[in-house]
């Protein structure tokens, strides 16, 4: 059986800055994996090539046996995206942009409104459908966008950041919903800076590192008997930063 993501090789350069210098990601169906990696390794540059938004400079990548680049309507029907900096319908209600994107999606127009329905009550959006995205709370745009991105039922779900600024209560909920999903079989990339979340949640880990994958497998190979957060700083190398420059800083004369 064909692994939900394989990419090799893949390469991205903007202008002299190599963000991605041949990453081989794997993850196998049915996982919830976790991306990792230090500010600027490449996370947000992979996934946007994965998920086709984003053409890479070299390098292959298959989604469920499907090459993203040469099948983009194909593999496009059959993902989900929660992207960073979370683009929306700003002007559409939340329910508006899920009635929408249903259709988009092809689906009847009574099937849009009946998982919408659903979708609405739990992600605990109920109240708040009638209003404009743009009036939304960052954790509220999380929830919708992810609303949007399960609606037509993908068999892969790749999520950038999907708990920035989300309250306690919703992530719950939302975790939930995640796993509901991934015990059904489907897939769910997540890129996240929160350790003990991934460590919480995923059963695979790839970890990256100025623009390779520097570790990759089950949670615990990449753990080795470490907490995933004293395997990262091993494995992304602890950075001097020249904090002890900063002798000004506090104890005001
Ligand atoms: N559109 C762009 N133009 C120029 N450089 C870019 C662009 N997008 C990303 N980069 C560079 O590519 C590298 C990887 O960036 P990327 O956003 O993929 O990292 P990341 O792992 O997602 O980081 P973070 O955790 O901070 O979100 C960085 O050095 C970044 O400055």
């Amino acid at each position: 059986m064909a692994d939900a993501v394989r990419t090799q090789g893949l390469y991205k350069r903007f202008g002299q800055q190599v963000a991605v210098g041949g990453v081989d990601l794997v993850v196998p169906r049915g996982s919830f994996a976790g991306l990792v990696g230090p500010n600027g390794a490449g996370k947000t540059t992979t996934l946007s090539m994965v998920t086709g938004l984003l053409r890479p400079d070299g390098g292959r990548i298959e989604i469920d046996g499907h090459n993203v680049w040469t099948d983009p309507v194909g593999v496009k029907a059959h993902i989900g995206v929660l992207p960073e900096g979370l683009r929306l319908f700003e002007r559409l209600s939340g329910r508006e942009l899920l009635m929408y994107g249903g259709q988009l999606r092809g689906i009847p127009l009574d099937e849009v409104g009946r998982r919408a329905d659903e979708l609405l009550k739990v992600m605990d959006l109920v109240e708040a459908q009638d209003k404009l995205v743009v009036d939304y709370s960052t954790g509220m745009r999380k929830k919708i966008g992810l609303a949007a991105a399960l609606l037509h039922n993908p068999g892969v779900l790749f999520l950038d950041e999907p708990f920035e600024g989300v309250d306690p209560v919703s992530a719950n909920t939302l975790i939930e919903v995640l796993r509901r999903y991934t015990a059904s079989g489907s897939t769910v990339v997540f890129s996240s800076h929160v350790m003990d979340l991934v460590e919480r949640l995923c059963d695979w880990v790839s970890v990256m590192n100025r623009g390779l994958v520097v570790a990759q497998g089950p949670l615990d190979d990449v753990r080795r008997g470490r907490t995933l957060n004293e395997a990262f700083l091993d494995l992304v190398g602890v950075r001097g930063n020249g904090e002890e420059g900063l002798s000004w800083l506090g104890s005001p004369a």
